[in-house]
């Protein structure tokens, strides 16, 4: 059955998922707030800035009117920046169709707050609306899921009926989607990796070989699940599509904005300059601002994420955030075998 989608924030990850949504035989609503680009997406069907030299789906129609785009749709995907969620969220609440299947792709956290996405959209919506939101996380760059490269993602939402209904809508033969009953999990899974992605970038910007970007995957995955489990995640989640899958990808991939802002910064190039060079969102510098917070707030031990908040806020440089982590004292590499030496 061919349904009327409204997919919200038309950078690379919403414009893919869009075209995934028309590929599989829906209208998409697509909105944005630059008119001239939603002009082009709607004369040129191309979306320049973010995804060039792709044509895009005659099914996909965009506008700048949020309230026209959202209103009484079945179906409601949000792909808008972490920092933009609860101001999105908050003008389109009340044309969401009381029924909407709404389901969110954004890896972050609002830093005031320190709250998940999901935490964010269900103090802004209503609470049956709420109950059945989605979250979709995993591996897959937009770039490629635009060229319908093979891609493997995972839902999950507390209700299992709209998780499965998204399973089905969003599936096809490029874009295969596994449920997965962990929300938590899934959704810090895929907002930290970002963190641990700086980092690896910032190793291969030092001129550090396989060994230390190994290394940063495997210490990186280790304590970013540590965090996720004391914050209420399923351990296993971390070892899955949400979790080393997008670890894998983001800190190994040409295409991630995370991996090429650490690696810029790992060449000695200052956070503002690398920003404005990046002109696209980099999740990972807000997310290890909150996940520093939240270490210290749950008392867990993030080594790799305190070196990088130290180099991204403190002024410290790479390579001494290199010697710091390499510098400290003997442990065990499995805390769940037993204590700590001291
Ligand atoms: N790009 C990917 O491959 C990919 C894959 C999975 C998840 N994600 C996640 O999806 C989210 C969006 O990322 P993206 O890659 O599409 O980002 P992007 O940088 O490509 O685009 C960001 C979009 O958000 C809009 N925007 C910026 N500030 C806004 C504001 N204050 N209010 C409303 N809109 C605003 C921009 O105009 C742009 O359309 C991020 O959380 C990212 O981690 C991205
Ligand atoms: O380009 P990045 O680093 O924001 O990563 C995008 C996705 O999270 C990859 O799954």
């Amino acid at each position: 059955m061919s349904l009327e989608v409204a997919v919200i924030g038309a950078g690379s990850w919403g414009t893919a998922l869009a075209s995934v949504f028309a590929d599989n035989g829906h209208r998409v609503h697509l909105w944005m707030r630059n008119p001239k680009q939603a002009e082009e997406v709607n004369t040129r069907h191309v979306n320049e800035k973010y995804l060039p030299d792709v044509r895009l789906s005659e099914n996909i129609v965009a506008s700048t009117d949020l309230q026209e785009v959202v209103h009484g749709k079945p179906v409601v995907l949000l792909a808008v920046p972490s920092h933009a969620m609860r101001a999105v969220t908050r003008e389109l609440s009340p044309h969401l169709h009381p029924e909407v299947l709404l389901i969110h792709a954004t890896k972050g956290f609002e830093m005031e707050s320190l709250k998940r996405m999901s935490e964010v959209i269900a103090e802004e919506v209503s609470p049956a609306v709420a109950e059945g939101l989605v979250v979709l996380s995993g591996p897959s760059h937009a770039e490629e899921v635009i060229l319908r490269s093979p891609t493997t993602v995972v839902v999950t939402s507390a209700s299992e009926d709209r998780m499965l209904r998204a399973q089905v809508l969003l599936m096809n033969s490029y874009f295969r989607v596994y449920t997965n009953p962990d929300l938590i999990g899934a959704e810090l899974a895929g907002a930290l990796k970002n963190i641990i992605a700086l980092g690896a970038g910032m190793s291969d910007g030092l001129g550090f070989g396989d060994n230390a970007k190994a290394a940063l995957l495997t210490r990186g995955l280790a304590e970013i699940t540590r965090l996720g489990v004391k914050l209420g995640a399923m351990p296993l989640t971390f070892a899955g599509l949400a979790g080393i899958g997008d670890l894998v990808v983001t800190c190994t991939s040409k295409h991630s904005r995370n991996w090429r802002a650490g690696y810029l910064l790992g060449q000695g190039k200052p956070l503002d300059e690398v920003l404005e060079q990046m002109g696209m969102v980099v999740e990972g510098v807000r997310t290890t601002n909150a996940a520093y917070a939240l270490a210290s707030r749950e008392e867990v031990s993030m080594p790799i994420t305190t070196v990088l908040y130290r180099i991204l806020f403190e002024g410290t440089s790479p390579r001494q955030g290199v010697e710091e982590l390499m510098g400290r004292g003997r442990t065990r590499e499995n805390e769940y075998l037993g204590p700590y030496h001291t």
